[in-house]
């Protein structure tokens, strides 16, 4: 383990998951973060929904910022890690990378503009075969940030099969890809009269989300408790 007098030191709520192992290769590569074996000075949950509770019992219990990157979180959740937050400062981020952060603002703008002119939002989504959640937390996001632009709630349309499936005007539909190795893939489409705007993101590995994980931790560091997102950390870049 390498570390000097600058370093960050990071606390792993789940060493051994893909991500965790992503993370720890992260900060093996860059000489300001070291892993920590105590408390550390950020706490890090890439795990799944039903650890959540303990991990934010972690953080609050040692005075620690925490970044949460499990999706599949619902709005008991929700609750949960704004409670903590009152305490600690927390990040819920379902997408680590700095290009979705950048994604999310974009779309957020493109929803505001293209509303009440007739245009329909699909979100398709493609990740790996190991994938426990569906849609994906970012697709979800996304959608959210369709809502903010538009300045309204979106009905959700999932999983079509069959038939007398028109869609709703208005609403947001949802497709998820699952197979192979795919890091993650979204594209957020626009689909209007005679024309479709696409905004998309690739993932070409999941180093990006380690790299953007140890970007919000450096942000978080010393920061007041409260809810954090990754546009706060794009923002402050
Ligand atoms: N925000 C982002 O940018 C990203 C988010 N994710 C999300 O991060 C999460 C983890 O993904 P990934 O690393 O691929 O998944 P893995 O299945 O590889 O790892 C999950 C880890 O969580 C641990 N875990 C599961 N349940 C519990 C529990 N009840 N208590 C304590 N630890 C638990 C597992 O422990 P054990 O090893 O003991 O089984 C394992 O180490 C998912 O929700 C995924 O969607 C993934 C990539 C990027
Ligand atoms: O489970 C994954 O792998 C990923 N999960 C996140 C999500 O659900 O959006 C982020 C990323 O796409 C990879």
């Amino acid at each position: 383990m390498r570390t000097n007098q600058q370093s960050l030191r990071i606390a792993l709520f789940a060493p051994r998951g893909r991500m965790g192992q992503a993370i720890a290769r992260a900060v093996a590569d860059d000489d300001g973060f070291a892993i920590a074996d105590d408390h550390g000075d950020v706490l890090i949950d890439f795990s799944a929904p039903e650890a959540l509770r303990a991990s934010l019992d972690r953080a609050v219990s040692a005075g620690v910022p925490l970044l949460v990157g499990t999706t599949g979180l619902d709005e008991g959740h929700d609750s949960l890690i704004a409670e903590a937050a009152k305490i600690v400062p927390v990040l819920k981020a379902p997408n680590t990378s700095l290009g979705v952060a950048l994604l999310t603002d974009l779309v957020e703008r493109a929803a505001r503009v293209l509303d009440g002119s007739g245009w329909d939002v699909e979100i398709v989504e493609a990740h790996h075969a190991k994938k426990a959640d569906a849609p994906s937390g970012t697709a979800l996001h996304l959608g959210a940030a369709i809502e903010r632009g538009r300045g309204e709630d979106a009905k959700e349309e999932v999983g079509r099969y069959g038939t007398g499936l028109q869609r709703e005007t208005g609403s947001i539909g949802y497709a998820a890809v699952r197979g192979g190795t795919v890091a993650g893939d979204h594209e957020v489409m626009f689909l209007g009269r005679d024309e479709r705007l696409i905004l998309s993101h690739r993932a070409e590995t999941r180093t990006i989300f380690a790299r953007g994980a140890l970007a919000a931790a450096r942000f978080l560091h010393g920061k007041p408790p409260g809810l954090y997102t990754m546009r706060d950390v794009i923002d402050a870049a």
